[in-house]
C-alpha cells in the first residue's frame, strides 16, 4: 500500500496553491495556479477586478473553480498519486463570499467525472462576480449594522470586530439592497474557504468558526450566529449559511468525482476550511508570545491569545486549532502590491534592485518617513501617498533608493504601533514569524526585525497556509479525541533564525516610531482635508 500523504490547498487572491506533505510531514509535492497568468481568459490583475468606483473589488468564482481543474490536471500529468491521500483540508481568502443558485446542491453532488469542474458548475452561481477582501463599497451597510446592534464597540463585543466594509455580513446586505431578486434566487452561501471546500465534497461545507468570525455575523464567545446581526443585514440568513463548525470538524469524505476522475481514496476525509491567516496560524505552529507577520498580497499581523478584548481596531477571530482561544489580526491592505508598484518605478521591476537599495540607505532613512498607501488602507483607514523630510515637512519626491526605504519602514512601523496599540509588546523573548511571498526577501526581513528589534524566524515554505492546511487535515482524524495540533505536529522542522536585529535599531527606531505615529494623525482619512490627494 503507497504511503499516506495529506494535502493543503490554499484559495488566495492572487493563486491557488497546494502542498502535499508525508506522515513525517515533510513537503512531497508543491504546485500553483496564478489567475493572472495560467488563467489570462478572466482578464484579473492581481487575481481580482477592480470596479470603475474603485471601491467595488470582485474576483470570478468560475477562475477559482477552473484553477482547481488546472492544479489537478497538473498533479495527474506529474504523476501524483492521489490514492495515497488520507485527508485534506485548505484555506481561502478571507471575507469573499460565494452565490450558489437554487438547486445548484444537485449539479454539485452529481457532477460528472467526464467533465472538468467548471464546465458542470458554470450555472451554479447567482452572483458570477464575487465580491473579495479587498472591496470597500460597503460604507452604508456598516453603519446601518452599526446602528442596528447598539454602536461599533458593541458589535466588536458580540463579533470580535466593528463593521468592516469587507466582512462578509456588510457585502451580503449590499447583494440584498441591490438585487434582492438575486439573493432570493440564491438557496446557500459560502465564503471562499467553504467554498472551496463544498468543491471536494459534493455538498455544501459548513463555515468554520475561525473565518466565520470574519463576518460581522458570528458571535465569537458562544460561536452561533448572531440573531440580531443576521436580521440588519437580510432576510432568512440562517438557512443560506448553514451552521458553523469547528475548525477541526471532518465534513465527510471526497465526492465520488474525485475517486472516479483522479483515482482519489474514497476514504480520503475533508476536514473543514478556514481562512489563510487562520491556516498560517496553524502552519507556523505559533506559540502565545510569538508574532506572526504575513506579508503576502494583503500584509497581516496576527498574534494567539487567551482572553482577548475586542476594540475598535483590529480583529479578534476564533483560533483555527483550539476552539477554547483566540486570534487577534491586523490586515493592511497596501501590502506586496504596493511594493510591487514601487519597485516597478524605482527598481526597474528587479527584486535584487529593490534590496540593493535597502542595503544602501541607513536604517532610519536620515528621518525620511512615508505612507503609501494606493487604495484606502484598512489599517489606519488613510488613503494616498504622503512623504515627510527629517523637519516633518511634506515633500513631493524622495531618491528612488530612499523611496524603498521609506515605503519598507513605513510599513513596518505602521505594525509595530498599531500591535502596540492593541497591547502587544515586544519582550526579550519575541519572535517574529514572518511568512508569505516577501518573506523570501532577506533585506525586507532585516528592516522587519530593526524595526521591532526582536529576531525574525521563517518556516522551510512561504506557503504557510497550504502547510497549515496540511497540518490541519492530519489533525482532523485525531481531534475528536482531544489530542491538540501541537502533539501532531511536533516533529515537523522549527521555524529557522533568518535575521537578527542590528545593534543600536531600537534607539534608532524609538523617536521614529514616535514620529511615525504622530505623522499618521496627519494623514488619516478626513473626507473634508485636501491633504488627501495623491
Ligand atoms: N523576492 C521578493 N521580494 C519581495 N516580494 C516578493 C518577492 N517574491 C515574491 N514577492 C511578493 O509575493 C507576493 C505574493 O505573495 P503570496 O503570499 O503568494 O500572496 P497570496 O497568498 O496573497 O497570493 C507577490 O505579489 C510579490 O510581490
Ligand atoms: O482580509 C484579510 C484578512 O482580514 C486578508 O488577509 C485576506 O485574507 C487575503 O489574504 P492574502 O491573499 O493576502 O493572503
Amino acid at each position: 500500500m503507497a504511503a499516506p500523504c495529506f494535502l493543503g490547498w490554499d484559495f488566495s487572491t492572487q493563486q491557488l496553491k497546494v502542498i502535499a506533505i508525508d506522515e513525517h510531514l515533510r513537503v512531497i509535492y508543491e504546485d500553483n495556479v496564478n489567475f493572472d497568468k495560467d488563467l489570462p481568459e478572466f482578464k484579473t490583475q492581481g487575481g481580482a477586478h477592480v470596479h470603475s468606483d474603485r471601491l467595488t473589488v470582485t474576483s470570478p468564482v468560475l477562475m477559482w473553480v477552473k484553477a482547481l481543474d488546472m492544479i489537478l490536471e497538473k498533479m495527474k500529468s506529474s504523476g501524483f498519486n492521489f490514492s495515497q491521500v488520507r485527508a485534506l483540508s485548505g484555506a481561502g481568502q478571507q471575507h469573499g463570499s460565494v452565490y450558489w443558485k437554487k438547486g445548484s446542491i444537485q449539479i454539485l453532488k452529481g457532477v460528472s467525472p467526464e467533465l472538468p469542474l467548471h464546465q458542470s458548475l458554470k450555472a451554479c452561481f447567482a452572483v458570477s462576480n464575487s465580491p473579495i477582501w479587498m472591496d470597500s463599497s460597503t460604507a452604508l451597510q456598516c453603519s446601518a449594522l452599526e446602528d442596528a446592534v447598539g454602536g461599533a464597540q458593541h458589535l466588536a463585543n458580540i463579533t470580535g470586530s466593528r463593521a468592516y466594509e469587507r466582512f462578509t455580513g456588510n457585502q451580503i446586505a449590499k447583494i440584498y439592497n441591490q438585487n434582492p431578486e438575486v439573493y432570493a434566487q440564491t438557496e446557500r452561501i459560502s465564503l471562499v474557504s467553504s467554498f472551496a471546500a463544498s468543491l471536494f465534497l459534493g455538498a455544501y461545507a459548513p463555515i468554520d468558526y475561525s473565518d466565520g468570525s470574519g463576518m460581522n455575523l458570528l458571535q465569537i464567545w458562544e460561536k452561533v450566529w448572531s440573531a440580531p446581526c443576521l436580521d440588519a443585514c437580510a432576510p432568512g440568513l440562517v438557512e443560506k449559511l448553514g451552521n458553523p463548525v469547528p475548525s477541526h470538524s471532518v465534513l465527510g469524505s471526497i465526492s465520488p468525482y474525485y475517486v472516479q476522475r483522479y483515482e482519489f481514496s474514497p476514504d480520503c476525509k475533508i476536514v473543514a476550511f478556514t481562512g489563510d491567516n487562520p491556516a498560517s496560524l496553524a502552519g507556523m505552529r505559533l506559540q502565545e508570545g510569538d508574532i506572526a507577520i504575513s506579508l503576502g498580497t494583503s500584509d497581516t499581523l496576527f498574534l494567539w491569545i487567551q482572553e482577548p478584548t475586542p476594540a475598535l481596531e483590529g480583529h479578534i477571530l476564533c483560533n483555527p486549532v483550539d476552539s477554547q482561544t483566540y486570534m487577534a489580526l491586523l490586515c493592511f491592505k497596501n501590502g506586496s502590491l504596493m511594493r510591487e508598484r514601487i519597485r516597478n518605478e524605482c527598481a526597474s521591476g528587479s527584486w535584487d534592485d529593490f534590496s540593493k537599495a535597502l542595503s544602501s540607505t541607513v536604517a532610519g532613512n536620515n528621518g525620511n518617513l512615508g505612507f503609501y498607501f494606493d487604495v484606502m488602507e484598512i489599517t489606519p483607514e488613510a488613503v494616498g501617498i504622503h512623504r515627510f523630510n527629517s523637519e516633518n515637512q511634506k515633500v513631493l519626491n524622495f531618491p528612488k533608493e530612499v523611496e524603498i526605504r521609506a515605503l519598507i519602514e513605513g510599513q513596518f512601523m505602521a505594525k509595530r504601533i498599531h500591535a502596540e496599540k492593541l497591547g502587544y509588546k515586544v519582550m526579550p523573548k519575541t519572535r517574529i514569524l514572518a511568512t508569505g511571498g516577501a518573506s523570501h526577501n532577506k533585506k525586507i526581513l532585516q528592516v522587519l526585525s530593526d524595526v521591532f528589534n526582536a529576531p525574525v524566524y521563517t518556516i522551510d515554505t512561504a506557503n504557510s497556509a497550504c502547510l497549515g492546511s496540511a497540518y490541519r487535515a492530519i489533525h482532523g482524524l485525531v481531534a475528536e479525541t482531544n489530542v491538540p495540533l501541537a502533539d501532531v505536529v511536533k516533529l515537523a522542522p522549527e521555524p529557522r533564525l533568518a535575521v537578527t536585529p542590528t545593534a543600536g535599531a531600537e534607539e534608532l527606531y524609538r523617536p521614529l516610531l514616535k514620529r511615525y505615529a504622530e505623522l499618521e494623525q496627519k494623514v488619516i482619512y478626513n473626507p473634508t482635508s485636501s491633504c488627501h490627494t495623491k
